[in-house]
């Protein structure tokens, strides 16, 4: 495997790679030397073994974050956002590798690796203008004499926990934000995808980021290093994108200290196909909502409600769309779903299938293991999906469609609001009156409107109910890497 990316790694032979982690301005190693490894999905074989590093490293990475925080705060806001803007240049012009390394540590296809690299560097210039725009204000005073002024100052050191899916994307929407507004970061990647975090690095260095300021550590033990985080009260903020399970114990563990938390947590999607949308467009959306990153996105369609008159053209359109779904290696060309990434990934996706068909829903395509065997999974359409099924209660994480039908809009309304979570929805219709009044009534941080795909750098990202805490993206994500604070001048 060759990694083109200039990261530090000792090549022990042209299949294994060594990555390190990345503190206080230096490379190393595990403690006591110790490396976990890193393996393609798709192959199986081992690409890299990577520092696995301790609590006690963890710590020293927060010490160093800490020891940085003050002066990094105090640059000039265009000077911090200059070395943002150039991170998130370096990542575009080193896109194609990114690509690959991604590709091979997560398995997603490369041309939609390459397009997280995109879409994480989006992230760094957005940032990199919104934060010479960190404005505070100026109030009316109360009482003669007085004067009023309200600062907006960095939290300070903010430690950053990310899920595997998106191993760029979901650490740039972190550190961003979090760099321009003057806050050092401690991020600490997936055990799966820490090589996409540690090119990050490497560029990051090359950025010109002072020691201290971006800290990676590279760890096996999540819980170790998470209770670290969460434990060390020079951390101000911890940051983390995941499961809403384990963003639970995170947000037990940060309150002893009542750290600042964003929390990104799951999903269970409505996709609502009503009798007045187009169909073809609403084929078009259920598709790249669903089968983008082969079902493993936060906020895949995860139950599609279709209103009966339309159920089977739609379900018969879907069919034919899904023929263009090609399963195999990320690397190969025409390949647009990859592996899952990992067998607990195809164990969950096929519990969800046959607990749907066991209950009576019926299999319109796929609905199997594919024959490449591993962690591949065939697209799959389900029909006559109730309710009662696993795959209307649990984010099911996979390529699969699960067909659900409805007569009324407030029936669709009612059953996809009929979850705990509430991060992205999305319908069909063209009846202006029915898009607001669904919209108003969708209880979810994102809606869809006639849009399958609404996730971008400018808007803010994020969930009601158990889907989280806080925004990402957009003028409001960097509000959560800053704290207000009011000035009362007296003796005026
Ligand atoms: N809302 C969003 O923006 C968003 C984005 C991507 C993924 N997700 C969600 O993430 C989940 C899939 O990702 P995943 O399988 O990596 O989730 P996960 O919660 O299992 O792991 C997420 C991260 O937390 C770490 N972790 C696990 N247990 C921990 C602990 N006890 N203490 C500290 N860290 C711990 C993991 O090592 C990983 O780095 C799905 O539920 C998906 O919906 C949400
Ligand atoms: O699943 C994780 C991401 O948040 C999905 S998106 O690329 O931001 O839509």
């Amino acid at each position: 495997m060759n990694i083109p990316v200039n990261i530090p790694m000792n090549l022990k032979d042209p299949s294994v790679l060594t990555g390190r982690a990345y503190y206080d301005g230096q490379w190393r190693d595990g403690d006591g030397g110790r490396n976990f490894e890193v393996t393609n999905p798709a192959s199986g074989k081992v690409i890299a073994e990577v520092a696995d590093c301790s609590a006690e490293q963890a710590a020293a990475a927060i010490d160093a974050a800490y020891a940085a925080q003050k002066s990094w705060a105090g640059l000039l806001a265009s000077e911090r956002c200059a070395m943002v803007a150039e991170l998130g240049r370096l990542m575009v012009e080193h896109a194609d590798d990114l690509g690959a390394i991604l590709c091979a540590e997560m398995g997603k296809p490369f041309a939609e690796a390459r397009g997280e690299i995109i879409y994480g560097a989006s992230f760094l210039e957005w940032y990199a203008e919104e934060g010479k725009r960190i404005y505070g204000d100026t109030i009316p005073a109360a009482a003669k004499g007085k004067r009023i002024i309200v600062l907006k100052q960095p939290v300070g050191v903010v430690a950053s926990i990310t899920p595997w899916n998106f191993p760029n994307a979901m650490i740039t929407r972190k550190i961003a934000p979090a760099l321009a507004a003057g806050c050092t970061v401690v991020a600490r990647p997936a055990k799966l995808t820490p090589l996409s975090a540690t090119a990050i690095a490497v560029l990051a260095e090359r950025a010109g980021f002072p020691a201290g300021v971006f800290n990676l550590i590279t760890s096996s033990s999540a819980s170790s290093i998470g209770k670290e985080f969460c434990s060390n009260p020079k951390v101000r903020k911890l940051t983390f994108t995941g499961s809403t399970e384990v963003g639970r114990v995170l947000m037990r563990q940060c309150s002893d200290d009542i750290k600042k938390l964003s929390l990104e947590l799951g999903g269970n999607a409505p996709f609502i196909v009503f009798d007045d949308a187009d169909l073809d467009a609403a084929v078009e959306g259920a598709m790249g909502s669903k089968f983008r990153n082969a079902g493993q996105t936060c906020v895949c369609a995860n139950r599609i409600y279709v209103q009966k008159g339309v159920y089977e053209a739609f379900a018969e359109k879907m069919v034919m769309r899904m023929q263009s779904l090609h399963v195999g290696d990320g690397f190969q060309e025409g390949i647009n779903i990859g592996p899952l990434v990992d067998m607990d990934a195809v164990e969950k996706v096929e519990e969800h299938v046959n607990d749907a068909v066991e209950k009576g829903a019926e299999v319109m395509f796929g609905g199997f293991r594919h024959t490449l065997g591993g962690s591949f999974y065939t697209p799959t359409l389900l029909t006559g999906v109730t309710q009662a099924m696993k795959v209307a209660k649990e984010e099911t994480f996979g390529p699969v469609a699960p067909l659900f039908s409805f007569d009324t809009e407030e029936e669709a309304v009612q059953m996809a609001n009929d979850t705990e979570f509430g991060l992205a929805s999305y319908f069909y219709s063209r009846d202006i009156g029915r898009c607001l009044r669904v919209a108003e009534a969708l209880e979810y941080g994102i809606v869809g409107v006639n849009d399958g795909l609404p996730s971008t750098a400018v808007a803010p990202f994020g969930g009601v109910k158990q889907s989280g805490l806080g925004r990402e993206g957009s003028k409001y994500g960097i509000e959560d890497f800053l704290e207000v604070k009011y000035l009362s001048l007296g003796g005026i």
